[in-house]
């Protein structure tokens, strides 16, 4: 019997082809961690990384992204008027912003800085499940967070299949697209809810995956603004198949770091369409 077409493999080589040929601008404010990840991430995928993050020069560099990441890994109080007002640009002009709350759960300093940032209304958030399940209970009822239940790092302590109602009630209170990364990739809008089945455990053995993860999904939504969720359901399913790919080159999590690369930039239609697995799941 002859195989259902993968529309999900479509839509991933569709948009992977909408970067390369446009090549988007993509201003990260990010954590030092990731800076290098990130930037090589969104150039092997085809767009072009900007990590500016001086207050001083937002009001001429914001306008002109195609889209931005703002990432709260290394947080201090001297990043946050960047980070805002960064964002503020963005929501004004309609040019989409994706968050990252990296140890959400940290301390409330932390906290404090991602519900502000959340009131400025990102396209899309993206972060790991304990992430996600301590922003979307703050920001639907500011609980004091139960910091045994909570992870102490940046490291998730809940698997992202715990985090649907979790993500969903993020979405519906945020107004944002939020994405759950883990060993299935979830998105969803606070209605519809997908899954990627893509991906390999060891990229949790390399720091900064999810961050460059996240900044992908912006270079995705960059190019297909009005449709969010099936744009970062794409990056997520094109940067787990890369995972994969680079997998059965890699001895350890270095080499997979330098094979997920140049996986990453080698992705054709034909291995989207065989890899990317997308399913609903409610
Ligand atoms: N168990 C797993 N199986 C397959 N892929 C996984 C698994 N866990 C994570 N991944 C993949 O690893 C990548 C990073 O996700 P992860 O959830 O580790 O992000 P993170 O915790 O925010 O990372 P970081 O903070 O280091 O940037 C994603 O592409 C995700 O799909
Ligand atoms: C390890 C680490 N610490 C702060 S940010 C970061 C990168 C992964 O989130
Ligand atoms: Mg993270």
């Amino acid at each position: 019997m002859e195989e259902p077409p993968n529309e999900w493999g479509k839509k991933a080589w569709e948009h992977l082809s909408l970067v390369r040929t446009h090549s988007p601008l993509i201003q990260c404010i990010t954590n030092f961690v990731s800076m290098d990840l990130m930037a090589n991430t969104l150039l092997s995928a085809g767009a072009s990384p900007a990590m500016l993050y001086s207050a001083e020069e937002l009001h001429h560099f914001t306008p002109r992204v195609s889209a931005l990441t703002v990432n709260i890994g290394t947080l201090t109080p001297s990043w946050l008027p960047a980070m805002n007002t960064a964002a503020q640009l963005c929501s004004s002009l309609s040019i989409p912003w994706v968050l990252d709350p990296v140890a959400v759960s940290a301390s409330p300093f932390r906290l404090n800085a991602c519900l502000e940032l959340v009131r400025l209304r990102p396209n899309v958030i993206r972060g790991n499940a304990s992430e996600i399940i301590a922003l979307s209970l703050a920001s639907s009822t500011q609980p004091a967070l139960n910091h045994d239940a909570a992870p102490k790092g940046v490291d998730s302590v809940h698997e992202s299949m715990d985090a649907i109602e979790a993500a969903k009630l993020l979405a519906q209170t945020s107004g944002a697209v939020v994405a759950v990364s883990g060993a299935t990739d979830i998105v969803t809008d606070g209605n519809r809810v997908f899954g990627a089945h893509n991906g390999v455990a060891m990229m949790q053995k390399i720091t900064a995956t999810g961050c460059s993860l996240t900044a992908l999904i912006a270079a995705f939504v960059a190019v297909d603004k009005s449709h969010a969720l099936d744009a970062a359901m794409s990056a997520l399913a094109v940067f787990g198949v890369a995972g994969e790919l680079g997998m059965k080159m890699a001895k350890g999590p270095a080499s997979l770091r330098l094979h997920l690369i140049d996986a990453l930039y080698g992705l054709d239609e034909a291995a989207l369409l065989s890899h990317v697995n997308v399913t609903t799941l409610c």
